[in-house]
């Protein structure tokens, strides 16, 4: 197996509070690992630390056969990994246009061909070029979530992490939001690393999982153990009683 990521051990405190316990997770290159667990169990701890915006105490951390140690990250990191976070409304600046908001990562990382790459990035996330000189606080949620996840792919990484990027949507658009995640990421052999809170979310997108408890992973499952319900802990098996119809149809 190629890992894309991989997680040792990692440790992660804030001041007297361990948020993260020893966590090691291997994510294959080209697959898509889930994170479930109830709240404050550490999801979010740990994609956080993957990007660098939690610092670990000790573990270790490889992202494409590269080692990392601590928060900083050189530049190159940005375009092997990017972020979406869940709140569309609170990522994106408001009083940016569309073009600016895809612009800047670009002039950041030093790309000159910026015209051609916002025109297939919008095509990419199915809103076209004319959302192009809209702000962002003129769009829908949908949208702004298309706007961030263009964002993202703009600098053509390799691995995305999603921290609950549809669940501040609608239903109806988390499917398509989801839909188009998921063919981005054939398209684009992309890795995800995804916290969901929503089994039926993770049963759709993800290939393995891990269900995490105060700041430790309690199993890790493929999507066929959980469609299973080949569950090794009382755990997990409640947390999906309390997720009862995690099937998708999407
Ligand atoms: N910057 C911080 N300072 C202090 N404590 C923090 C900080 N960030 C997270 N925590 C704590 O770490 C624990 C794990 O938080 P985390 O956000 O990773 O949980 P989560 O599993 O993502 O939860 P949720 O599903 O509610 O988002 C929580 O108890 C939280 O209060």
């Amino acid at each position: 197996m190629t890992s894309a990521l991989a997680i040792r051990d990692m440790v992660v405190a804030f001041d007297d509070f361990v948020a993260l316990d020893g966590v090691s997770i291997d994510v294959e290159q080209g697959s898509s690992f889930g994170l479930v667990g109830e709240s404050g169990s550490g999801k979010s701890t740990l994609l956080r630390a993957v990007a660098g915006l939690n610092a670990f105490e000790s573990g270790t951390l490889e992202v494409a056969g590269e080692g990392y140690s601590d928060r900083m990250r050189p530049k190159a990191f940005y375009r092997t990994v990017q972020m979406v976070f869940q709140d569309p409304y609170g990522s994106l600046h408001p009083r940016q246009t569309v073009d600016r908001l895809l612009l800047e990562p670009l002039a950041i990382h030093g790309f000159d061909d910026t015209e051609a790459r916002i025109t297939r990035a919008l095509d990419e996330v199915g809103l076209g070029s004319g959302f192009r000189f809209r702000f962002s606080h003129q769009l829908s949620g949908g949208q702004r979530q298309r706007v961030a996840i263009a964002r993202a792919l703009i600098l053509e990484p390799k691995i995305l992490l999603l921290d609950e990027p549809t669940s501040a949507l609608d239903a109806s658009i988390q499917a398509e939001i989801l839909n188009l995640l998921e063919q981005a990421r054939r398209d684009r052999d992309l890795t995800f690393l995804m916290v969901s809170h929503d089994l039926g979310v993770v049963h759709h997108m993800c290939d393995r999982l891990a269900v995490m408890k105060d700041g430790r992973i309690v199993e890790t499952l493929t999507r066929d153990q959980l469609e299973r319900r080949d569950f090794a802990s009382d755990y997990t098996r409640a947390l999906l009683v309390a997720s009862e119809g995690f099937k998708r149809s999407a």
